[in-house]
């Protein structure tokens, strides 16, 4: 029922009629200079990273002195505050939508809803800090998937026509179902190949809870270890053509015979991502909507695009720059 909600919910966000949002969305997000939310998610990606290279940020009281917490106070304010108003506004009309008895309940609804029988399962803060951290680690990370994805897709003509050829014997012209998302096997290996060239998570820490050692070196409890998943899905042990795309790496005969950990885009383990099924559907309709009407073409090679990296990994210009053409 969740998964179904999920999936009526983003398809109606990227249907048809909407369709030319969703591109404008996608190809300008890094224009945008005009939402204050949206920079100030930045802002924040700034602090994070600037605190994981810069040891001496991590004592607070040094960092309380620097630009980095201003930014920080800064862009919390902003994104807070924007929670804070839409939880009230929620709140106002929640009774009245839990009668209308619709499948369709967004999740601050359905926290409400929880909340509503155990009142102690969050308080308004609370909820505050939740959805703000859904929604830096779900929009940011799916729109730059699609993104790169659609870049790849323009360089890459007969990948992308043999995407469309899926597309359009699967699915045909109609709306996406959730039955399809299985069955697109090819649109699968693509995504995951551009999550492989590109992981939204470039590395990843984690605190050592006892001694292991680790080939010649002992890792002492409480010490971080920091995992680069870049370089995993760039290690030419694992990969056949490391630094191209392409989406054979998934076929199964491939993945059978990989290391389970050799493909990290979600990380892995109890701290893994929560959101995972969620951004593969979103990303699949997102991909199947727009190129079931549009081709897709794009300047450059991918060898010649530069990658920087903070929290996250992008294009160093910050640029994704595509041609549409309505597909007749
Ligand atoms: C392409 C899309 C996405 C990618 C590549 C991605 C990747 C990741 C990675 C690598 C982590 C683990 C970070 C770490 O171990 O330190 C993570 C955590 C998380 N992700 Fe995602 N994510 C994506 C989309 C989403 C979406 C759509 C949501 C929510 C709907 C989401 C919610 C979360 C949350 C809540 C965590 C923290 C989990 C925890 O700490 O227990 N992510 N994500």
């Amino acid at each position: 029922m969740m998964a179904q909600n999920n999936f009526q919910y983003v398809l109606s966000y990227v249907g048809t009629p909407s369709i030319i949002i969703i591109m404008f969305l996608v190809i300008l997000k890094y224009y945008n200079n005009n939402s204050l939310y949206y920079n100030n998610l930045f802002r924040m990606y700034t602090v994070v990273h600037a605190r994981m290279v810069k040891v001496w940020l991590q004592v607070e009281w040094i960092f309380k002195l620097t630009k980095y917490w201003k930014l920080q106070e800064e862009g919390k304010s902003v994104i807070h505050g924007f929670f804070r108003n839409v939880i009230a506004k929620v709140k106002e009309s929640h009774v009245c939508l839990k009668k209308t008895d619709s499948s369709f309940r967004t999740l601050l609804e359905q926290m409400l809803d929880i909340r509503d029988e155990l009142p102690d399962f969050a308080t308004d803060e609370e909820l505050v800090h939740h959805l703000s951290t859904l929604y830096s680690a779900s929009e940011d990370t799916v729109t730059t998937i699609v993104s790169f994805s659609l870049v790849l897709l323009g360089m890459y003509p007969t990948i992308q026509n043999k995407v469309v050829d899926e597309i359009l014997n699967i699915v045909g012209m109609r709306d996406i179902e959730e039955a399809d998302l299985g069955r697109l096997e090819y649109l699968d290996m693509v995504i995951k190949d551009v999550l492989r060239l590109f992981p939204i998570a470039p590395f990843i820490a984690r605190e050592a809870t006892q001694d292991f050692q680790l080939d010649t070196w002992m890792i002492p409890k409480g010490c971080t270890v920091i995992m680069s998943i870049h370089s995993i899905h760039r290690d030419n042990k694992l990969w056949e053509k490391p630094n191209e795309f392409y989406p054979e790496h998934f076929l199964p005969g491939a993945v059978r015979g990989r290391h389970p950990y050799a493909f990290l885009p979600f990380s892995a383990g109890p701290r893994g991502c929560l959101g995972k099924p969620y951004a593969y559907m979103a990303m699949k309709i997102m991909l199947v909507t727009i190129l079931q009407h549009y081709i897709i073409e794009a300047d450059g090679k991918l060898e010649d695009k530069k990658l920087k990296t903070d929290i996250s990994v992008r294009f160093k210009d910050e640029i994704y720059p595509i041609r549409i053409k309505k597909r007749l």
